[in-house]
């Protein structure tokens, strides 16, 4: 048995979810995490790099991923895309002028093979904005490339819908995984 099989069978064993976090700069991914993991948000910076927090949500261990957006790191994305059990893309509903560059990188992260088998979770975050982009809009700029992406707005400054969308991301992965939930 090779050693990438071990640490497989090792990983299901211990219910060990792979979570990476990713979207562009500034669109509330560091934010979204602080929430999921309940500390807190006003003490969230600009993330220059990636920072890996765990979170025990029983019976799943969640290794929580979340990677800097800004343009000039992106091209580091790919380091992490192995093993990655569910993408979470955070989109900040309330910058339409960026929602272009933002689904263009969507686009290219849905078209890697490496996260082929992971489940996807779109956020329309900043819903607490005037004149954020409405869930459904984003969910049908979405649908024109994978149609098996789950699509959620949110709040992660107030909490709205945040844990929500975690419950739904850990039912998707564990229904793959385990086949139960
Ligand atoms: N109004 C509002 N502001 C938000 C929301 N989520 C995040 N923010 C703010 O948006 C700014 C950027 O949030 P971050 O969580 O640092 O964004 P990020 O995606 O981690 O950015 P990088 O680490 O640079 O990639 C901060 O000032 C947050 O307070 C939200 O839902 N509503
Ligand atoms: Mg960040």
């Amino acid at each position: 048995m090779g050693l990438a099989t071990i640490i497989r069978k090792t990983k299901l064993k211990e219910r060990q979810m792979r979570i990476l976090i990713l979207g562009l700069d500034g669109a509330g991914k560091s934010t979204v995490v602080a929430q999921w993991m309940s500390t807190p948000t006003l003490e969230v910076s600009p993330t220059f790099g990636f920072h890996i927090h765990t979170l025990a949500h029983p019976p799943y261990m969640l290794h929580l991923w979340d990677i800097g957006g800004q343009r000039t790191i992106r091209s580091y994305w790919r380091n992490y895309y192995e093993e990655t059990d569910g993408l979470v893309f955070v989109v900040d509903a309330a910058a339409p002028q960026r929602l272009g560059e933002s689904m263009s990188e969507l686009r290219m992260l849905l078209g890697e093979d490496r996260l082929a088998s992971a489940s996807v979770l779109v956020l329309a975050n900043k819903q607490d904005c005037k004149g954020a982009l409405p869930v459904e809009e984003i969910t049908a700029m979405v649908g024109q490339f994978k149609t098996s992406c789950r699509v959620m707005g949110c709040s992660a400054v107030t909490g709205d819908n945040v844990s929500d969308s975690l419950n739904w991301l850990i039912k998707d992965i564990a229904t793959r995984l385990y086949h139960k939930v």
